[in-house]
């Protein structure tokens, strides 16, 4: 059960608890959740954070240095530790890593202290995305393109688990940005006035 549906009794917690929950965004690297997220963090006031500016702030390491040095687990710790410690702070807006939601530990704090929300993208999009930039480890190990598709079998049922889905389509930002401030508007007037709190 995700945070939009209707709570069972004796399991829920209130809209205005949860309207004070870090925005959490998931999703495949190219999705957009370090760029959207700034300008959704403009358009709502808040403050924003990415938890890989913050790992590379904290280490003192380029993601890829990161990972040439410590490996793919060490940096999940380091991730996992960077969002627990974001997570504690006032409302804001969090951008993970693509691979932060994938760990259990760190989906369950999300789950327990955000409000999730994946931005969905299809593979041409997000290999066009990811392109631009060689900054991403995980994709300098064979075929960009296979490597994303295998990760988007792997991943996009896990990503489903957040508690919002916004399509990040091959528009301008300003686009989805609108449509995640929408999708929140409808949680906040969400009939029941109460969500569910045993989610996934
Ligand atoms: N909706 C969008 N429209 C156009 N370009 C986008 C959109 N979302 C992301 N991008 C671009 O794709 C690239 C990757 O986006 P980024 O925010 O770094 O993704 P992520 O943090 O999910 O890996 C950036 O150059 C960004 O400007
Ligand atoms: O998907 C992943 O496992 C990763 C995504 C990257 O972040 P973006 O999703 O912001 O590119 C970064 O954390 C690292 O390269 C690993
Ligand atoms: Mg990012």
């Amino acid at each position: 059960m995700n945070k939009t549906q209707i709570a069972e009794a004796g399991n829920a917690t209130s809209v205005n608890e949860y309207e004070n929950r870090p925005i959490v965004l998931v999703g495949l690297m190219g999705a957009g959740k370090s760029s959207i997220g700034r300008r959704l963090a403009t358009q709502l006031g808040l403050p924003f954070k990415d938890a890989d500016t913050e790992i590379e702030a904290a280490s003192n390491l380029s993601v890829s240095e990161f990972f040439n040095l410590h490996g793919e687990a060490a940096f999940r710790e380091g991730e996992r530790k960077v969002i627990a410690r974001l997570l504690k702070e006032p409302r804001h807006v969090l951008a993970t890593g693509g691979g932060a939601f994938m760990d259990p530990r760190t989906r369950a704090l999300i789950s327990k202290k955000g409000c999730s929300i994946w931005l969905r993208a299809e593979l041409d999009v997000i290999y066009k995305r990811c392109m631009k930039r060689n900054n991403r480890p995980l994709l300098k190990t064979g075929n960009p393109k296979t490597i994303l598709k295998n990760l988007m079998e792997a991943r996009y049922p896990v990503y489903a688990e957040a508690d919002i889905t916004v399509d990040s389509g091959d528009g301008p930002h300003e686009i989805v940005v609108d449509k995640i401030i929408a999708a929140l508007k409808d949680l906040k007037n969400s009939s029941s006035g109460e969500i569910a709190q045993g989610r996934k």
